[in-house]
């Protein structure tokens, strides 16, 4: 079966132009709202949906984004395979504004955790979270941002805090010194969730800032972040508009099987009401 492409747009990115016979879907889950109203189309030959995960006009908090209920309308649609976009400030020196990243690992300063599982009422199951990011997609928009030209490293450890005031210099200080690179507010629960409903995800990461760490450099402010970011974005669709014709249309890579063995209650256990709430990751089981 053919899949669809899903692309979750952050801060300066808001949508997607492009589309062969756009439309625009708001799906109701049983997680609640999400951001806002997919948008989908054939995007360079692929069926392709985009969700800007502080919602159209940017009215979301980090912590009030309903990450599962994006995930599951993203799912819902047929999506395997997740590109993200976020904007992160570096942690490191030779990380510069206006580089990407390509993170491979996550640290989770999340507070939230009840809302970054689809597990719970009454079915248990506990994913492998060792590689968190899709190997395959990550190769994909490691060879596309190269080819537009950006300065893009690959591989680093992006440290989720919650916000959505930045960190003070101590905060920033002990994040460098714990070895991360780069730190943003929102896409560990997506890579977590993303595992859950077996869709491979990676990200692109934008280098807005230097946090605060930079003695010579202005503390972070949301307007700075803005700034790099007007002039980034179009590199970001750039990378994503090369990147779809170079994803497989079938869901066959091991982050598409991420629930073989990780389900521990018995099936004839599992709930009626849940298994309802979890059908399109649970279908291949039932
Ligand atoms: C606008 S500065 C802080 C804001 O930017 C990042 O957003 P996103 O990850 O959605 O690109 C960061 O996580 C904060 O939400
Ligand atoms: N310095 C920073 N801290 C957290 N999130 C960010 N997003 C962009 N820059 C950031």
């Amino acid at each position: 079966m053919t899949t669809a492409i899903g692309i979750i747009g952050g801060s300066g990115l808001y949508e997607i132009d492009g589309f062969e016979k756009a439309e625009e879907r708001v799906i109701a889950t049983p997680f609640g709202e999400p951001s806002d109203a997919l948008v989908g189309g054939t995007l360079v030959g692929r069926e392709v949906w985009f969700l800007p995960r502080h919602g159209r006009g940017h009215r979301l908090l980090p912590t009030e984004i309903n990450h599962r209920a994006n995930l599951w309308a993203l799912r819902s649609v047929g999506v395997r395979h997740l590109i993200c976009v976020t904007a992160v400030g570096s942690l490191k020196e030779e990380y510069h504004p206006r580089d990407i990243v390509l993170p491979d690992q996550y640290f989770d300063r999340t507070s939230r955790r009840e809302h970054h599982t689809f597990f719970g009422g009454g079915i248990v199951g506990h994913v492998s979270f060792a590689h968190p990011v899709s190997a395959g997609l990550r190769a994909i928009l490691k060879e596309s941002a190269a080819a537009e030209g950006a300065t893009v490293h690959d591989g680093g450890t992006y440290v989720n805090m919650d916000g959505p005031a930045f960190s003070t210099r101590a905060e920033s200080e002990t994040n460098r010194k714990l070895g991360f690179d780069v730190i943003g507010m929102t896409n560990l629960p997506e890579a977590k969730l993303a595992r859950e409903a077996e869709i491979a995800l990676a990200t692109l990461a934008m280098i807005t800032d230097y946090d605060c760490w930079k003695i010579e450099e202005e503390p972070v402010t949301a307007e700075a972040v803005m700034g790099h970011l007007h002039a980034n974005v179009s590199a970001a669709k750039r990378i994503i508009t090369r990147s779809i014709p170079q994803i497989p249309a079938e869901a066959d890579w091991p982050e598409h099987r991420s629930l073989d063995g990780a389900i521990m209650t018995p099936r004839s256990l599992w709930p009626a009401e849940r298994v309802e709430m979890l059908r399109p990751m649970l279908q291949r089981f039932l």
